[in-house]
């Protein structure tokens, strides 16, 4: 038994209490099956990855448990109760930022907080707590076409953060940006998963970047997805986040995925 399925082994045995959990989902698009069956559960306060090769329903399964997308069998249960469309207790940030362009930073990220009525100045203060907790005090009243890819990224973030979900559903969303930022979103995703005390779920084409961030791992397969491993990574999280690149744990179950993916890839 390799180390890494040691693990696995071993953390099925702790109970966590799940935030989110997927039934059976299936979801066909006409002809097209993306998702047969798919049961996961998503642990509260923990991030999950959602890992496979493209087209293997990834996105598909974050739109069903945001509610933005039925599936056509199945039941997508948060905190108990079954999802029936989209809620206050999920936010999305969106692969393609979805920003207000004609709005400034402050009211973009205020935005989610106006649409449930909170008032001015009480939706601004929250705003601005998150603005500089994504690294963007200062550009309160810039407008989206004035900022880097990766500061876009960061007023997205932050307009989820601000409306306080208990389940922030990320697509993708440092794709968009280059590899040093890319690691500084990284380190900065770790932070908040501690400190926020929210479920992420999160999709990623990234092997690294899955393990680094992840305290769980749904390794999925296509045609049509199901849910092939799930990875628990577990001895090298209390480590630092500078230091978990060079642990071999974290070396071992990046090379494990690679070889359990690398004959799907076209
Ligand atoms: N609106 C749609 N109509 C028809 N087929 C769709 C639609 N959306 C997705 N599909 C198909 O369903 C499958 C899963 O797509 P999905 O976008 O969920 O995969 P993904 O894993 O997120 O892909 P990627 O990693 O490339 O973003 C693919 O075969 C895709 O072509």
């Amino acid at each position: 038994m390799s180390p890494t399925r040691k693990n696995v082994v071993e953390a099925s045995g702790f109970k966590v209490e799940n935030a989110v959990s997927t039934r059976k989902i299936s979801k066909n698009y006409g002809p097209v099956e993306a998702l047969r069956n798919l049961s996961l559960d998503f642990p509260k306060g923990q991030l999950t990855s959602l890992l496979g090769p493209s087209g293997c329903g990834k996105t598909t399964l974050l739109k069903i448990i945001a509610g933005l997308l039925e599936p056509t069998s199945g039941e997508v249960e948060v905190n108990g109760r079954a999802v029936t469309g989209p809620g206050p207790d999920r936010a999305f940030v969106f692969q393609d930022f979805a920003l207000l362009p004609w709005a400034s930073v402050l009211r973009n990220v205020a935005f989610g907080l106006e649409l449930r009525g909170v008032a001015k100045s009480e939706r601004e203060a929250v705003a601005e707590k998150y603005i500089r907790d994504v690294g963007l005090a200062g550009f309160e009243k810039n407008y989206p076409h004035e900022l880097s890819g990766g500061m876009r990224q960061r007023v997205g973030l932050a307009r989820a953060l601000a409306v306080d979900s208990e389940v922030l559903l990320m697509d993708e969303p440092f794709s968009a940006v280059d590899e040093q930022t890319r690691r500084k979103f990284q380190e900065d995703l770790l932070n908040l998963v501690q400190t926020e005390n929210k479920t992420f779920i999160f999709v990623t084409h990234s092997i690294e970047e899955a393990v680094y961030v992840s305290d769980q791992i749904a390794i999925l397969l296509p045609r049509p997805s199901r849910v092939s491993e799930i990875i628990r990574p577990a001895g090298f999280r209390s480590k630092g986040a500078e230091n978990i690149r060079r642990d071999l744990e974290y070396l071992d179950i990046v090379d494990r995925i690679w070889a359990s993916l690398r004959t799907y890839v076209e």
